[in-house]
């Protein structure tokens, strides 16, 4: 791995199912990624994007090959160690908000660092009031996600994904779900979190209009890399 990599994979796969059943979704996938790096992740529906994205994120592992982030041999960490890693080193944006609908902006922001420590602190409290403010939401942290447009509940999200410092966000399609305009808002808001904290993030998207605003693009085809 090279020095400022912050991720690297190599013959990376994953199959699912057994005997005749059996798939072979990722055919082995090289990839690495710098530290406070943007880019596109493309490809046709079907061709591994969000199972990669699911690998990287560490929420499924790999059938074979390396995963190593950050000097941590993902490959053999324990469950245990594997669900500590993410929940302090990795961020996440998903197409749907996932937002939890009886909770405040401001408490949905909190919620991985409370879910973390097993507590509410003043200071996440303060950080996750500092993170709407960043994604120009400061006026809307006691309103519930159903009292928000779709842009704002996925700036939201991307506010959330950010409580912990991640080093990585990964983001599967998260502008799928919105109009050219709120979705324009959200990867300004993302290259701006990007230059500003240094956080790396992988965007998989469909749209190449997104695309474009990522200064990397990785394409995937039939489970293996084409272009990174
Ligand atoms: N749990 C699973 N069991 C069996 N097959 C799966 C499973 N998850 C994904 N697949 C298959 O793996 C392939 C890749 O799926 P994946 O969701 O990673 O593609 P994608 O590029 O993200 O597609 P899209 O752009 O439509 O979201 C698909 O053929 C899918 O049916």
């Amino acid at each position: 791995m090279s020095a400022e990599a912050i991720f690297s994979v190599s013959g990376l796969t994953k199959r699912f199912g057994e005997g005749e059943a059996e798939v072979l979704v990722l055919k082995g996938i090289d990839l690495s990624m710098a530290a406070g790096e943007m880019a596109a992740l493309l490809g046709p529906s079907g061709s591994g994007k969000s199972t990669l994205l699911t690998i990287l994120g560490t929420l499924m592992r790999a059938s074979g090959g390396t995963h190593d982030m950050l000097g941590v041999d993902l490959m053999q960490a324990s469950e245990g160690q594997r669900t500590k890693f993410r929940s302090k080193h990795l961020g996440f944006v998903f197409q749907f908000h996932h937002l939890l609908p009886d909770l405040s902006a401001l408490e949905n922001v909190m919620m991985p660092a409370a879910c973390a420590a097993g507590r509410e602190t003043r200071a996440m409290r303060e950080r996750a009031t500092e993170l709407l403010d960043a994604v120009g939401l400061a006026d809307r942290r006691d309103y519930r996600p159903s009292a928000m447009s779709g842009g704002q509940r996925q700036r939201v999200a991307v506010a959330r994904a950010l409580i912990n410092n991640p080093v990585l966000v990964l983001a599967d399609e998260p502008t799928g779900n919105l109009d050219r305009q709120s979705a324009d808002h959200v990867m300004d808001l993302i290259r701006s979190i990007n230059q500003t904290m240094a956080t790396s993030f992988l965007i998989s998207t469909h749209d190449e209009h997104i695309a474009g605003q990522c200064p990397r693009r990785i394409e995937l085809l039939d489970g293996r890399i084409v272009r990174s």
